[in-house]
């Protein structure tokens, strides 16, 4: 049952300030690690509950759901992003938004803080590494983004179409000679899916495979795309727009002659900067729009836990 209490009775009964308590709540520094697990245990024994009683009291929404991206940078992200917010603001849900930076601890620590802040629910871009442990305590309210995971909503991309898609566009125009810019098989959905599928589309159509697999950055990309290009080489396919205005910067700066790129992305800036670059839009933008719609859908108990799988299109 949720209690009554205030941060200011939490103090009392805890021996402690407002500000410590305040501070436990948020998982700030500079409290002991001691009088850490007292204010928390006062707060479970009592079952202290206080956001959603201190927004109303400071006139503020009671509907608060966070967002947990990987990179408050990536574009793709972004584009996800930007669809969430206008169904989340039209149902009258206030968003948090919070960066994980790829480390599973941080995740851990902004579940944490949400939980005891008792937020309605998180969508979270997920990648691989999260202990799907510390996801439970949020299997009705969550939505994980990219990824999927047994009994959790998830809206992800068709990885795998998305290379498929690409490659034959380009083995249509004639390329025989497609090299591939990728993601190491530790990233399981960008990096192995991606690449499997160049492979897997190479040895349908007897080609030779000849690729590198660097990181999602862009210099990465930069730096390291002179090792998959030969001079039989007519078309590189990148697994990411990011790594392909890598490799574009690269060539622009040493022209090699005629070399189509493609890339997976479609990501306003690729198409503003680079429009010759062939893309494939794997559907952020329709991501985004899913995943609030499914997450409003399961707070608001009118939805069953759906595994949405969003369809790429050539642009
Ligand atoms: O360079 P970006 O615009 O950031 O796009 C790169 C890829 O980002 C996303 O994948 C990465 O983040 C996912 C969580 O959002 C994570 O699950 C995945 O392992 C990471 O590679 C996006 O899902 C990809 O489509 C982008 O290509």
């Amino acid at each position: 049952m949720q209690s009554r209490l205030t941060i200011k009775d939490i103090a009392r009964l805890s021996g402690v300030g407002k500000s410590t308590v305040s501070r436990v709540l948020n998982n700030e520094s500079g409290v002991s690690a001691r009088t850490r697990a007292r204010v928390e245990a006062v707060m479970q024994q009592e079952g202290f509950s206080p956001s959603r009683s201190a927004r109303a009291m400071r006139g503020q929404s009671d509907k608060v759901v966070a967002i947990i991206v990987t990179r408050l940078d990536s574009l793709s992200e972004n584009l996800a992003v930007q669809t969430m917010l206008p169904s989340l603001y039209e149902q009258g849900y206030d968003p948090i938004m919070m960066e994980s930076q790829f480390s599973p601890k941080l995740v851990e620590e902004h579940l944490g803080v949400l939980q005891r802040r008792n937020i309605d629910g998180v969508i979270l871009f997920g990648f691989t590494g999260i202990n799907e442990k510390i996801l439970q305590p949020w299997q009705s309210t969550m939505v994980l983004m990219a990824r999927d995971a047994k009994g959790f909503a998830s809206v992800c991309y068709d990885d795998e179409g998305a290379i498929n898609i690409l490659m034959s566009r380009l083995y249509e125009q004639g390329h025989r000679h497609i090299s591939f810019l990728g993601v190491p098989h530790s990233d399981v959905t960008t990096g192995l899916r991606r690449h499997q599928a160049y492979l897997a589309f190479c040895q349908r159509h007897a080609l030779t495979p000849n690729f590198s697999l660097p990181g999602l950055a862009m210099k990465q990309g930069y730096d390291r795309v002179a090792e998959v290009l030969t001079p039989q080489t007519s078309a590189l396919v990148c697994a990411t727009d990011t790594l392909a205005l890598g490799a574009s910067k690269y060539l622009q700066q040493r022209p090699l002659g005629a070399l189509q790129l493609a890339s997976v992305g479609s990501t306003p800036l690729m198409k503003f900067l680079h429009p010759e670059i062939i893309t494939v839009d794997p559907g952020y933008a329709e991501a985004g729009r899913q995943a609030a719609r499914q997450l409003i859908g399961q707070i608001t108990h009118s939805c069953d836990l759906r595994q949405i799988v969003i369809p790429s299109s050539l642009q």
